[in-house]
């Protein structure tokens, strides 16, 4: 390799690697090791264009020889980012700094299948209540019972029959069946049908939390209740917070639903804790078409509203907030508003910015306690701030530098915060948005 000028092997390298021409990568890696990390135009990396293009082989390449694909280009893009943008899956997949492989949304994974058809089967409810291999999650007004493992990862304790079956044996308990294990990939033809997988339940006790900590079955000292659900409810695997998302909606529905909301009468549990139906057979509620008797989900928008410059974008901050936050604009829809007006009048109600184009991200269940956050981003016409003080406290346009110095040091990836800006947690659809936006701007 001698006598070549060094910038001509390093063109020479980054262009085998977006041409996925792993042959030449690895020859010129092998006499130049130090190429794995140099850089092209606007920072990019040989794994950076590699993921460009979708080039599997030579990203694994790259990976093996110790490339760092926490790097990012100068527009705050991880390879990851790249591959995810292109839409080479299988790629970003093992680039992945996205936690839970695929799913984008803390809250949004579905690891049971929910098997909705069973809800109406009693008896094949009943004996899977009693089926040992039948996992039991324990809420106390609506805290799950969790326990820490030795890495310090949070989980939902997982308990069996025994440990709840005189629970379950008092007047009407707070159960909803959650439906029961997905199969493995390697499913083959002559394995059990998915009603012989185990189910999974949620029960709800009033009882003292001490008493309902003592049937843990990893021990009391390693369990405890979430206190502050929205702190403590952010740092579960992705597995467990897609099982607590529906799990803890439903229990919050039932604990407010007591009720029929036509006729005043009780209500009671049917299909699995997935219905209240009014006990009063001539009720109106029991008839035709209704939405009095079925759980709740309330549709949320949520914005990042980008200036017309595609530079800047528009964020608000409550007084709630810690100090330093900020985040996207949310309202609830409202009754007969389609998501793009419901965006349009939020952003304009709250910060009197006028939003032209709106396009749909991605949404997040949000079980606090049952909102449906459908995640926008949306495109300002008029760009003047004039804050309702009543919901907000602060509205701005940031630079995207400083959303991308912010988003390095809010914890997907380490990196110091210079900005003063402190955004929400990579668990929040704020946070995504932000992410997504910094990731498909220009520069790819
Ligand atoms: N996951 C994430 O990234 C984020 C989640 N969120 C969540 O989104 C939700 C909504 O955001 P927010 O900005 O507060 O909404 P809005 O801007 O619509 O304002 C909230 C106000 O709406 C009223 N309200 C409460 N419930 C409903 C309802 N079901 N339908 C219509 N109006 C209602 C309340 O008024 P009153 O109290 O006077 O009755 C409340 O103060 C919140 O629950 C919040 O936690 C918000 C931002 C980020
Ligand atoms: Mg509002
Ligand atoms: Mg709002
Ligand atoms: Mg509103
Ligand atoms: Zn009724």
């Amino acid at each position: 390799m001698s006598g070549v000028p060094e910038e001509e092997v390093v063109a020479k390298f980054l262009d085998a690697s977006s041409r996925g021409d792993q042959a030449q990568v690895t020859s010129l890696l092998s006499a130049v090791p130090s190429l794995l990390e140099r850089t092209g135009p606007r920072g990019w990396t040989a794994l950076m264009l590699a993921a460009r293009s979708g080039h599997a082989g030579v990203v694994q390449t790259l990976l093996r020889h110790g490339s760092d694909k926490s790097r990012v280009n100068s527009s705050g893009q991880s390879a990851s980012d790249v591959a995810a943008f292109w839409g080479h899956e299988h790629v970003s997949a093992f680039l992945g700094d996205r936690d839970g492989a695929g799913v984008e949304n803390y809250f949004g994974s579905e690891p049971l299948d929910r098997l909705s058809a069973k809800r109406s089967d009693a008896a094949w409810l009943e004996a899977k209540k009693k089926d040992p291999a039948s996992v039991f999650l324990l809420f106390s007004d609506l805290s799950p019972m969790l326990h820490r493992d030795q890495q310090g990862v949070q989980h939902l304790c997982r308990l069996g029959y025994e440990a709840v079956k005189d629970l379950l044996e008092k007047p009407e308990p707070v159960l909803v069946f959650l439906g029961v294990e997905k199969r493995r990939r390697s499913a083959t033809a002559t394995e059990n049908p998915s009603e012989e997988l185990p189910a999974w339940f949620a029960i709800s006790s009033n009882e003292d939390e001490a008493a309902l900590l003592g049937r843990c079955p990893y021990g009391e000292q390693k369990c405890s209740f979430a206190s502050t659900p929205h702190r403590d409810l952010l740092h579960l695997t992705h597995e467990d917070a897609g099982v607590l998302a529906p799990a803890r909606a439903l229990l919050a529905w039932h604990q407010r639903y007591a009720f029929c909301s036509t006729c005043g009468s009780a209500t009671v549990s049917e299909e699995g804790g997935h219905k209240r139906s009014c006990r009063k057979q001539q009720c109106p509620s029991n008839k035709g078409v209704h939405n009095t008797c079925y759980p709740r989900t309330d549709p949320v928008v949520i914005m990042l509203v980008v200036h017309p410059d595609g530079n800047q974008c528009l964020l608000g901050r409550k007084s709630v907030f810690p100090a330093g936050m900020f985040s996207c604009l949310a309202g609830f829809i409202e009754p007969g508003e389609t998501l793009e007006a419901a965006a349009r009048r939020e952003v304009c109600e709250e910060s009197g910015v006028l939003v032209g184009a709106v396009r749909y991200v991605s949404c997040q269940p949000w079980p606090m306690p049952s909102q449906l956050m459908i995640g926008c981003l949306c495109i300002a016409v008029a760009t003047d701030i004039v804050v309702d003080r009543s919901e907000i406290e602060e509205a701005r346009w940031f630079p995207r530098q400083q959303v991308m110095e912010a988003l390095l040091g809010a914890g997907s990836r380490p990196g110091p915060v210079q900005s003063g800006l402190v955004l929400p947690p990579k668990q929040t659809i704020a946070h995504q948005l932000l992410r997504h936006w910094i990731s498909t701007a220009a520069n790819l």
